[in-house]
């Protein structure tokens, strides 16, 4: 059965595709579902969900995925909220505030929910890297200013991203569980 994505984001999803090619087949939904407003990724992907699996019906699991960039200097901001930011802001606005500062270390953080008639499982993955002046045209959202071992993620093909990121890491947690659930 494949897998249903919820999500209006195509860079996850060609992620989630490259990650679990082999596993499972996975297919985007666009169904726009709640974002509450929390400091914990976690609530927002579960409630999110939650909500998506109850609206959509049809018995059959989604999986939805909540992430944030999480800049030390400015005290985690913007965290959950990376994707206003990154509307409202925009990604090079953000890099100027941290280029200011002295410490430019950052995370990343992703809660991968998935739920079923059972009930909502999380699979978390965090990297750490520094922010930079944008470089490369890969990916999407704030990788071109987030370095990892002298590369931005934007210059990483989706695999190599995929091997050190928090997405990899989350779709990593997620996949072994999903290969030993019974059903
Ligand atoms: O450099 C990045 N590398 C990534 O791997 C990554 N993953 C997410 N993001 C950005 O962080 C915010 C998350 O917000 P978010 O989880 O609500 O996602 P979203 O609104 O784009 O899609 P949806 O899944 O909610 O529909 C959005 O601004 C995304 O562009 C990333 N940026
Ligand atoms: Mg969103």
């Amino acid at each position: 059965m494949a897998i249903r994505f919820v999500t209006g984001n195509d860079g996850k999803v060609r992620e989630a595709r490259d990650y679990l090619e082999g596993i499972e087949s996975v297919e985007q939904l666009a169904y726009d579902y709640t974002e509450v407003q929390s400091d914990s990724l976690a609530e927002i992907a579960t409630r999110g969900a939650r909500e998506a699996f109850e609206h959509l019906g049809s018995d059959e699991p989604v999986l939805v995925d909540d992430a944030g960039l999480f800049v030390d200097a400015l005290g985690g901001f913007p965290g959950p909220y990376s994707s206003y930011v990154e509307d409202t802001v925009g990604v090079e606005r953000l890099w100027r505030l941290a280029a200011d500062e002295e410490n430019r270390r950052a995370q990343f953080r992703t809660v991968l929910a998935y739920a079923d008639e059972s009930g909502t499982e999380t699979f978390e993955g965090s990297v750490a890297g520094t922010l930079v002046a944008p470089r490369g045209e890969g990916g999407f959202g704030y990788d071109p200013i987030f370095e990892y071992n002298g590369q931005t993620m934007a210059e990483m093909s989706t695999e190599e991203k995929n091997a050190i990121s928090h997405r990899g890491r989350a779709l990593a947690a997620f996949a072994e569980w999903y290969a030993g659930r019974d059903d």
